[in-house]
């Protein structure tokens, strides 16, 4: 059900807009004047706000002005009674959404809250959108090994070298591939992900490279694999680790001569594809044990970037959780929530696993679960483990 705020000083008028309002289905507060409406938008979330322009204490335009710098996204529709017409054009250039005079005419008043509210909904919806088509994520942070990082990609990515990326499970290494891609000048080619982990060993070579119909018993018909389609663009490897000894015979290969065959095939196709690789394993241990080809790895790190855990860079976790914060309450369309410093501080003295997915289901619950101002006691009841 939607939430609209009215704030206006005279009782009978807001007595008939509520009355009218409810009728039609909306759950109604009320304001007196506009310090009580800012009271109100602190403690509860609306969709819209009927706001009059001439009140005592604070006004509506001064309302709507401190309103729109905390909850740019609300929609106000200001009250205007005679006399105050042209403030009220005045209010709409600084943001409100419309204005309806006194007395309101009831048709114009609906439709005007059923617009605005469509417009909550759309900007909300925007704004997932945006975020799901702008092609990579930021990379949040500003501990020195971010920086670090973020250096040695400027650097690395518009040459063609190889790249090696490192660090346990989902502490960030994709986002590092696709930034090095995005930065290279096969941006505009594909950037093409295999996980190795993933694929069972007898079907990554038919993966990689891709196999002629007939050539095993379910490849009923011809496949073009990820080294081909990343032609012209970059290969990313994830789980480098898990490949086995056969498939890493190719891959070497592919990356010594261009070339590669499909599985059941005997034609050399060229390719032209820039491989990153990434790794949560050891890979000289795994090389030491004869698990990973040395002349492999070689050709893989010609760069090697190092993406330490969480725990190693809690000097990024404010940011990180702002970040959170703003994606995850504009993913559910609620108003942004704070997070005071305290609970900052205890999220920072909290022994994460390292990977950030944890910090993000975190931030997620604490969004669900607690108020406005998520406080240190929330994380002390829903993060910590209670002892
Ligand atoms: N610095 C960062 N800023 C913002 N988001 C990040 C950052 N690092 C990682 N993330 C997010 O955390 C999640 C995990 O990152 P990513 O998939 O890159 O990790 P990974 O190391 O490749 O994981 P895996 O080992 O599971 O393949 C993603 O949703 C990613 O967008």
């Amino acid at each position: 059900m939607s939430n609209i705020l009215i704030i206006d000083d005279e009782k009978a008028i807001r007595k008939t807009l509520s009355e009218i309002l409810s009728y039609e289905g909306y759950k109604i507060d009320e304001a007196g004047d506009g310090e009580e409406g800012l009271k109100k938008v602190k403690e509860k979330e609306y969709d819209v706000i009927l706001c009059d322009i001439k009140m005592p204490k604070l006004d509506g335009i001064e309302f709507l002005e401190k309103t729109k710098e905390t909850h740019p996204d609300i929609p106000i529709i200001m009250i205007s009674g005679h006399g105050t017409i042209e403030t009220a054009v005045e209010a709409v250039k600084k943001g409100a959404y419309d204005y309806i005079s006194k007395p309101p005419d009831l048709n114009r008043l609906l439709i005007t809250i059923r617009n605005a509210m469509d417009k909550t909904t759309l900007v909300a919806e925007t704004k997932v959108l945006k975020r799901k088509v702008s092609k990579v994520q930021e990379m949040v942070g500003a501990s020195t090994p971010i920086h670090k990082i973020k250096e040695t990609i400027e650097k690395v990515a518009p040459t063609e070298a190889r790249i090696l990326v490192t660090g346990e499970n989902g502490v960030g290494k994709e986002l590092v591939a696709r930034w090095v891609h995005e930065k290279s000048n096969r941006a505009s080619g594909a950037l093409v992900e295999v996980n190795c982990a993933a694929i069972p060993s007898e079907l990554i070579e038919s993966e990689l490279f891709g196999h002629e119909k007939g050539s095993f018993t379910s490849a009923v018909k011809q496949r073009i694999g990820k080294f081909e389609q990343a032609n012209g663009g970059t290969l990313f490897l994830d789980e480098i680790g898990d490949m086995s000894l056969t498939a890493q015979a190719k891959v070497l290969r592919a990356l010594q001569e261009g070339k590669i065959t499909r599985v059941g095939g005997d034609k050399d196709i060229n390719v032209d594809v820039r491989v990153i690789a990434a790794t949560n394993k050891d890979l000289l241990k795994e090389v030491e044990e004869k698990n990973f080809r040395l002349d492999l790895y070689h050709r893989l790190s010609v760069i090697i970037i190092h993406v330490p855990s969480l725990n190693e860079r809690k000097d990024d976790i404010p940011l990180l959780v702002e970040k959170f914060l703003v994606d995850i309450c504009g993913d559910y369309g609620i108003a942004r929530k704070a997070i005071d410093e305290d609970a900052i501080k205890a999220l920072q003295q909290h022994n994460w696993t390292g990977n950030i997915r944890e910090l993000r289901n975190v931030v997620e619950r604490l969004i669900i679960l607690s108020g406005k101002t998520i406080t240190q006691s929330d994380v002390e009841n829903y993060v910590l483990p209670k002892k």
